[in-house]
């Protein structure tokens, strides 16, 4: 991130970086007009480079995927007719409802984790919290991809148990998605050792889901009388067919992990270190939550626009994704500069949103910037609306955006009606993978109250 706020001030609002061994030319856009620009040329099909190594895997796979690569990695008209299929199931803001309750235990169960897990004697969470973190959220992705609790959040999971299992395999497939598509790596010329591991890893999180699409295919016979709304989105994806529901669950699991958990611990670090946006936080939480251990509903997600507002500001401040990648599909000129067709470009929002001219006081956690009648001299209003894109842009915005709201609010709901949460460390530091993560251990203290 510091290196492309270097360009940006050495360059200027258009930057071409090219030249660098194994690196595609690409070029950094750090101003929202331009952005606006060059996504108003994307065309309908937008086109985002995809990690090679899934779409090798997914190639060799027929039997699982028949030539349809899902969101994440196809492009062109295979994605639009893929994209166009689940659509409606994932991005409508009722899609949520069935999984409100189990999004609500899942958080309830982590609460409760949480607890236990903290030190006796200081209050504070274990360094290895953040891995604890990505095992809530495995928890909850899984609970509305195979619409099942996978068990993830116990403790002492047997080493052969399906949750350790695919916890493993999740872990591992991060790991191994960086050392094959960031680290030099021969896995193009041969097959390497840790490319055979990534697949394998593929294989165990299919094998999984696939159970759990049959078990939601018995569940649609039966429920023959229930209306459209109250499916879950599993069995939505399984009546449109099988395969669908595989391909789509499998994005869902590359894309729907490290992204929440990292945007959760972000917003938990920004509210520990700001006791009064925690204390507003806290009010709205004990209205809609009378005791502590009241389920968040339906209807309490509509009443929560503090906790809206501070998951957007974390966002804001500690991005998840720091630029949305495009492939240019044909010629544009940009500030007067061509850029021809098949040039990647990167409108850089997490640069954007931290400028003072798009965001006043950009380096403070201010939630109320996010609230209808706020102030103008800090609202959100004034900034131009492609500075902040947390969750991408048009036709290929994220999918999963509506399901990450609901994991976030819930969460972040459940543990300040809980605890008060302190922060007594240095700041937190934050490290640029694929997407940018939360680098130092989230030993926040947790108080009861
Ligand atoms: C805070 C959490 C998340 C953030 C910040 C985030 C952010 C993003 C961004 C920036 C994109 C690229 C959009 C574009 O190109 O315009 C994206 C794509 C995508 N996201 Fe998310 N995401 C999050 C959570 C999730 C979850 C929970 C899921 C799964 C349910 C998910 C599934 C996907 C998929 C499948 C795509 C590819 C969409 C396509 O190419 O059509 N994301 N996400």
């Amino acid at each position: 991130m510091e290196q492309m706020r270097n360009l940006k001030k050495q360059y200027g609002p258009i930057v071409k970086l090219d030249g660098i061994p194994h690196r595609r030319t690409v070029v950094f856009l750090f101003d929202p007009e331009l952005s606006e620009k060059m996504y108003r040329m994307e065309g309908r099909w937008p086109t985002r480079i995809a990690m090679e190594t899934m779409v090798q895997y997914r190639e060799e796979r027929p039997e699982l995927y028949k030539g349809n690569y899902g969101l994440a990695s196809s492009q062109g008209k295979d994605w639009h007719n893929f994209r166009s299929k689940v659509n409606q199931h994932m991005m409508q803001p009722r899609t949520i409802k069935p999984h409100v309750g189990q999004i609500n235990e899942v958080a309830q169960d982590f609460i409760e984790k949480m607890r236990k897990l903290r030190d006796p004697e200081t209050l504070e969470l274990p360094k290895s919290f953040n891995n604890e973190m990505n095992k809530w959220a495995l928890e909850s992705i899984c609970a509305i991809a195979l619409d099942q609790r996978l068990g993830c959040l116990e403790f002492d999971l047997p080493t052969d148990s399906e949750p350790q299992i695919m916890i493993n395999a999740v872990h591992d497939m991060f790991d191994l998605f960086y050392k094959l598509e960031i680290l030099p790596s021969l896995w193009k010329v041969y097959r390497t050792r840790n490319l055979k591991k990534l697949f394998h890893c593929f294989d165990i999180m299919s094998g999984i889901s696939k159970r759990y699409i049959s078990l939601a295919r018995e569940k649609l016979r039966e429920s023959t009388s229930m209306g459209n709304e109250e499916l879950s989105m599993l069995q939505r994806l399984v009546a449109i067919d099988e395969q669908t529901a595989n391909v789509m669950i499998m994005d869902m699991m590359l894309a729907g992990i490290d992204t929440t958990s990292n945007a959760a611990a972000s917003a938990l670090y920004h509210i520990a270190t700001n006791p009064q946006a925690q204390e507003k936080l806290h009010q709205e939480a004990a209205k809609v939550l009378p005791e502590k251990d009241s389920p968040v509903t339906y209807e309490a997600l509509n009443k929560i626009p503090y906790t809206k507002a501070c998951i957007k500001e974390a966002l804001r401040m500690s991005p998840i994704a720091i630029g949305n990648l495009r492939t240019m599909q044909k010629d544009i000129v940009l500030e007067g500069y061509k850029i021809p067709s098949g040039i990647d470009v990167i409108a850089c929002h997490g640069i954007m949103s931290q400028d003072p001219e798009q965001f006043p006081r950009p380096k403070e956690f201010i939630p109320e910037r996010w609230l209808q009648g706020s102030e103008d001299n800090i609202s959100a209003k004034a900034a131009h609306p492609f500075a902040y894109m947390p969750f991408g842009f048009g036709p290929r915005t994220c999918i999963g955006r509506r399901f990450a709201q609901l994991e976030m609010e819930t969460l972040l709901t459940k543990v300040i009606r809980n605890f008060r949460v302190e922060w007594h460390h240095e700041p937190m530091k934050f490290k640029s993978r694929f997407i940018q993560t939360v680098a130092s251990p989230l030993q926040i203290k947790l108080l009861d109250l």
